[in-house]
């Protein structure tokens, strides 16, 4: 029953345009059950006839007609079903892959098979045992003998239940007891009823089989039958064959992995390094911005900004500009920056604004305090607000009415070292100011000393209650009403749509306010932090783009490294694509091995630094790795293994199986 049928098969090679014919037209049929071995000088075509049996090769003039189809259109797709549906191939130099078991290289095949995981085991052990290997289902291929490797070659051919078992010189390369054993396994396998197709130079080989076929010179010259084919057995197989599925690309990648792991440490250490130091880089950023914003905001609640009356007659100055002028006009408490209770409602109105409180800030002339023998000139006076935080006190408590708030400066000049004491003190406070007509009032006053804050030179203030201060001027005749208020705001992501819509209150077409917010002096340093940390960061991502080099290099050494397993794999049945993504996979467990690495290297790093520098920072970790930086540095890391493999992969995807094969 004949299984195979070739019609005038021709194959010219050509060097340039010169026309080398090596097959001229050969025509040959093969029966089930036989054993054909083909006999011939050493290049009379044989290997290249067995590619084109095999489905290896595509590029011949004739017809292939397996099992009464004939091959048509010989495209890549269906030689690769061809292949591992219905040829196994057997060389002579075994072709194991090197870093599979025993078992694993037996697995190959029916990994591209429909059976279950646990069947494909059983099938494989089951081979084993056919071929007396099944002890060794745990060794490499480097821990067994020639004869050995070739048994496990022979199990793995045979794993697919192929009609049609393709052996080139199978026994080249065995001693005379492994070549016995070999060829009755071979005629075993001729006897299950399929077709073993021999390539030999051997005369002891060919006389074990049923038909010996003469080539020479591309031409059939001799086809004789030695025993007539063994018997047909039908036997339905109880499996499909399938591609390689993406489980066991991956598996089969990983084991190259682990295999490979020395080499692969290096180029981890080397990609989590860089990995690394952008994460750190960008987590000192995060840290020390956050270090600088909770510095800030101690000194001043970020929630409230300091709304002061517009004094500039020119609508369109920037807040930023209009403010100074409002400061200026502030010194002297004038009734052009004096805010109306119509002008509070206002704001007191808008969206989010939870309170406003009122607040002085004023410049008096000749403003003393004294204390028994200590007498000390102050530069201002201002109210305690929202915007003040309770942080700031060193002693005490917030100002209530007639009371004051001093520095430590004047509280250690009074006592140096039981100056906490001067709170509960009374201190007598004297200053002028002047009125609304431009003439000079005196105001002297005692107030109870409430609390101590940390002197400040430039301001260099003493800290009253609103009311305190606005009783004072009342009594006095002068301007008391606010010379700027303080909204309170619901929520920090508020306070920007807040102050914008203060800045554009309007009235008579002339704008009402300018305003001051912490935020306004943490955005230029948390943008500066930010672009040193991008610019650090980015520096530490060249050692990143070494790293890709560094992949890329790799990734093809390991192609040219792999290529005869690349031309086994093709010879199985794997298809270009299968081989691609092998190598990619293989490259992403890299990368993502090394994105782990760099993490747990940059979590370490933090905790170390954020340790050694805790005292000099208040316990503030100025090493903040972000979940962000995190998870940007594994889809970066992943994004390099895609990209330094695309290449490579390519390459080896695109290898030609029988030069593969071929290569030593
Ligand atoms: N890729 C190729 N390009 C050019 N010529 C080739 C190529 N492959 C094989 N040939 C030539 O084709 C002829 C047949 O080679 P082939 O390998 O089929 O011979 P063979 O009978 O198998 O020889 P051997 O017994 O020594 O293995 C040889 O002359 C060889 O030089």
């Amino acid at each position: 029953m004949t299984i195979l049928t070739l019609n005038n098969i021709r194959k010219s090679y050509f060097l340039g345009k010169e026309e080398f014919p090596v097959l001229k037209g050969i025509d040959l049929s093969f029966d089930k059950g036989d054993f054909v071995s083909i006999l011939g000088e050493s290049g009379g075509g044989k290997s290249t006839l067995m590619n084109i049996i095999g489905g290896l090769d595509r590029k011949y003039d004739g017809e292939v007609i397996v099992n009464g189809v004939k091959q048509a259109d010989k495209k890549e797709k269906s030689m690769d079903e061809y292949r591992r549906d219905t040829v196994g191939f057997i060389f002579q130099s075994f072709n194991l892959v090197s870093y599979l078991s025993v078992l694993d290289n037996v697995l190959i095949s029916l990994k591209m098979t429909n059976l279950s995981h646990k069947a494909q085991i059983q099938k494989a052990e089951a081979l084993l045992k056919q071929v007396g290997l099944f002890e060794h289902k745990k060794k490499n291929p480097n821990q067994l003998s020639g004869g050995q490797k070739q048994r496990v070659a022979i199990a793995r051919a045979l794993a697919n239940d192929p009609d049609i078992i393709i052996a080139d010189e199978p026994t080249g390369a065995l001693d005379s007891q492994n070549t016995q054993d070999v060829l009755t396994i071979l005629s075993d396998i001729a006897k299950s009823g399929k077709t073993v197709i021999v390539v030999t130079h051997s005369q002891e080989v060919a006389d074990h089989g049923t038909r010996i076929v003469h080539l020479a010179d591309g031409q059939v010259t001799s086809d004789e039958r030695i025993k007539p084919a063994y018997p047909a057995v039908e036997k339905a197989r109880d499996f499909k064959t399938k591609t390689l599925s993406f489980s066991a690309k991956t598996r089969m990648a990983s084991q190259h992995f682990l295999h490979n792991w020395k080499q692969n440490l290096m180029i981890m250490i080397g990609v989590a390094i860089g990995l690394f130091s952008v994460m750190f880089f960008l987590g000192l950023g995060n840290g020390a911005k956050g270090y600088m914003n909770k510095m800030v905001t101690d000194l001043a609640n970020p929630n409230v900004p300091l709304v002061m009356k517009r004094v500039t007659e020119d609508n369109n100055k920037k807040n930023d500009e209009a403010m100074g002028e409002s400061q200026q006009s502030m010194i002297v408490n004038s009734e052009k920056t004096a805010i109306t209770d119509t002008l509070v409602d206002k704001v007191a109105k808008l969206d989010h604004v939870k309170k406003v409180e009122k607040g002085f800030n004023v410049m008096p002339a000749n403003l003393e305090v004294t204390i028994g023998t200590t007498k000390e000139p102050f530069r201002q006076i201002q109210t305690w607000t929202d915007m003040n935080t309770d942080s700031s006190l060193l002693t005490g408590e917030k100002p209530g009415q007639n009371e004051v708030v001093v520095t430590d400066t004047f509280a250690k000049k009074w006592d140096k070292s039981n100056w906490k004491k001067l709170v509960g003190k009374t201190i007598h406070i004297s200053y002028k100011m002047a009125d609304a007509a431009g003439k000079e009032v005196d105001i002297a006053q005692d107030l109870k000393v409430s609390g101590v804050i940390k002197g400040n030179a430039a301001t260099n203030a003493l800290t009253m209650n609103f009311k305190t201060v606005s009783q004072t001027f009342k009594d006095k005749g002068l301007v008391s009403e606010p010379n700027y208020i303080v909204p309170t705001i619901d929520d920090s992501h508020n306070v920007d749509s807040v102050v914008k819509k203060i800045q554009s209150l309007k009235t008579n077409g002339k704008k009402d306010f300018v305003t001051f917010s912490v935020g306004t002096v943490l955005e230029p340093i948390n943008t500066i932090t930010s672009i040193v940390t991008i610019v650090l960061a980015m520096i530490a991502g060249i050692s990143l783009l070494v790293s890709l080099m560094m992949i890329i290099a790799t990734t093809y050494m390991s192609v040219a490294e792999r290529t005869k397993e690349i031309g086994i794999l093709r010879a199985l049945g794997a298809r270009k694509r299968d081989i691609r993504s092998l190598f990619v996979v293989e490259t992403i467990i890299l990368g993502l091995a090394s994105a782990v690495l760099g993490i747990i290297v940059a979590f370490i790093g933090q905790v170390i630094v954020n340790s050694a520098v805790s005292n000099l920072l208040d316990k503030y970790s100025i090493i903040q790795v972000s979940a962000g930086a995190v998870i940007g540095s594994i889809i970066i890391a992943i994004i390099i293994a895609l990209f330094a493999s695309l290449m490579p992969a390519g390459k080896a995807a695109s290898l030609n199986p029988i030069e593969a094969l071929s290569n030593d």
